[in-house]
């Protein structure tokens, strides 16, 4: 590894060029305090495979805001400060990266989308898939995401008529599937009321594969292969066929002669008739655009459905806020069930209770990095090649940013009468930051919007059982798991 543990990195030329703190290194990663491990395997046994977000939350309470882990050998750099933590995600593509495993697993399934790519090759495809995110082209999305949370709104009043408690978890993502794919390639898989569709199982096998390659120590499919990654190698080039032929169509219909322009209406579409201002040549290929549509399903369906789910939780277990929000939104629907655009913009309290939700049960509760070349973490020198893991979801629990962190109080957001306790929003990390933010941030709060807004005006929301806990598993995104939500239709709805 170049530079190594105890190596001093050479001037902080990234820092000092847009004016930092630049103090050069005193310390190194193995002067840092940290976890103590086994001799090969380092911190690894701790990692519960479920859970292990937690225990890297658990390590921050005992070691503070700057600490190490040992991933087998390697020593890794947690951050949890935030200015700390801005900084470096901030510096990125020149500084750091997406730790490498991520871009080799994509690209072993030629799906290097704007999710795993770096350098020059991220630099390009921001550039032109960030205009596609428009609020123009996310509120043109609206009314295909207001239909899809009219199918929701049904299937929950029927069970609310059975009296049935719901995994509303398995609803939401079934919900976020349906619009994710109508939002993204015009393709309604309707899976909310017909069940899982071929594509849609195939996805999901894609996405299950994806993510424990990302997450294997060691890339054993290369060596062996196991039924799932038969059965993961198959549904890829399922999706694939089925993807490239959807693009093929798009680009015949937006760049072919004569009855050209058609309005993109997809994100598919966008992509394909996406152009840079300064290089009017730069296009994105086809495989690009398959990429990044499977990028979007991917980076989209699995968090915005469990910050529903989690929203859910808060509503059934604190009547307070439930009555709050209800207010609100009777006040702003009127006679109306599911809000409009312009309703949506008006629910401000639904919106704190959504931010409050991020801030405690971020869908990505950490990220994780690693350092192109030489650098230095606030006063510590990081070698080319070592991962930093940026902490967010815990920045976010720092009562110096958020005062009164663990509870909460969707009444921080609002403005109005200052409050005595601490509110840092730019420390508020639930979307990352810097230029690597998540482009889908406002198509995620719109679905938010409409959904609480939907239920609230039509349903009373319940825990299905108060004493059953309900605990965060790190799956894709981290999940509720264990919780079931019961409806009461309300007399109004
Ligand atoms: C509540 C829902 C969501 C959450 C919590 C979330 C969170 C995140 C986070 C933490 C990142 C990493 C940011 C960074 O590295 O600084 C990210 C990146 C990304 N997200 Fe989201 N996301 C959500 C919804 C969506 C949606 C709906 C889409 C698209 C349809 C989307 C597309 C992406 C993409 C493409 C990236 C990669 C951006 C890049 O590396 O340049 N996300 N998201």
């Amino acid at each position: 590894m170049k530079g190594g543990m105890n190596a001093t990195p050479p001037a902080m030329e990234d820092a000092i060029g847009r004016g930092e703190a630049a103090a050069r290194p005193r310390r190194t990663l193995a002067d840092l305090p940290g976890p103590p491990g086994l001799p090969v395997l380092g911190n690894l046994l701790a990692l519960h495979p479920d859970r292990w977000h937690l225990e890297f939350e658990r390590w921050w309470r005992a070691h503070g805001d700057l600490f190490v882990v040992r991933m087998g050998r390697q020593p890794v750099l947690v951050v949890v400060d935030g200015e700390l933590v801005r900084d470096v995600l901030q510096r990125r593509p020149a500084v750091f990266r997406r730790v490498r495993a991520i871009e080799a697993v994509s690209r072993e399934a030629d799906m290097v989308g704007l999710f795993s790519a770096d350098g020059d090759a991220w630099r390009k495809q921001r550039q032109l898939i960030h205009p596609t995110f428009h609020p123009r082209h996310v509120e043109g999305f609206f009314p295909s995401i207001r239909d899809i949370t009219g199918r929701l709104r049904e299937l929950w009043a029927r069970a609310a008529d059975e009296r049935a408690a719901r995994d509303v978890l398995g609803d939401l993502m079934r919900y976020s599937v349906d619009v994710t794919s109508s939002v993204a390639f015009g393709r309604d898989l309707n899976t909310l009321e017909r069940g899982a569709d071929a594509l849609q199982e195939h996805l999901q096998r894609v996405f299950l594969g994806l993510n424990r390659r990302m997450l294997a120590p060691l890339p054993y499919w290369r060596y062996l292969g196991l039924p799932a990654d038969r059965a993961y190698d198959r549904a890829l080039v399922a999706v694939k066929r089925l993807i490239l032929d959807l693009v093929t169509a798009a680009r015949r219909e937006i760049e072919g002669g004569a009855d050209r322009p058609a309005r993109p209406r997809t994100l598919l579409e966008l992509m394909i008739a996406a152009r840079d201002g300064e290089d009017p040549r730069a296009r994105l290929s086809d495989a690009e655009v398959y990429a990044n549509v499977l990028t979007m399903l991917l980076a989209g369906e699995d968090t915005t459905a469990n910050t529903l789910a989690w929203i859910l939780y808060y509503l059934g277990s604190r009547p307070d806020v439930q009555a709050r929000a209800r207010e609100e939104v009777d006040r702003v629907l009127g006679g109306g069930l599911i809000p409009t655009l312009e309703q949506c913009k008006r629910l401000e309290y639904t919106a704190a209770v959504t931010q409050e939700t991020l801030r405690l049960r971020s869908a990505a509760p950490l990220l994780f990095l690693e350092a192109n070349h030489d650098t230095a973490v606030g006063d510590v020198a990081v070698p080319a090649g070592a991962g930093v893991v940026a902490l967010t979801r815990a920045t976010g629990r720092k009562p110096e940013y958020f005062g009164d962190p663990e509870s909460f109080r969707p009444e921080r957001w609002l403005g109005g009468a200052p409050s005595t306790l601490p509110h840092e929003p730019r420390m508020a990390l639930a979307f990352g930051g810097g230029p690597r933010v998540c482009p889908g941030r406002a198509m995620a709060l719109l679905e938010c919007a409409v959904t609480v807004g939907m239920v609230l005006r039509s349903f009373t929301v319940h825990l299905a059982d108060h004493t059953a806990p309900v605990q965060e598993r790190m799956a894709f995104a981290m999940q509720p798991e264990g919780l079931r939500i019961r409806f009461t239709k309300r007399a109004s709805a």
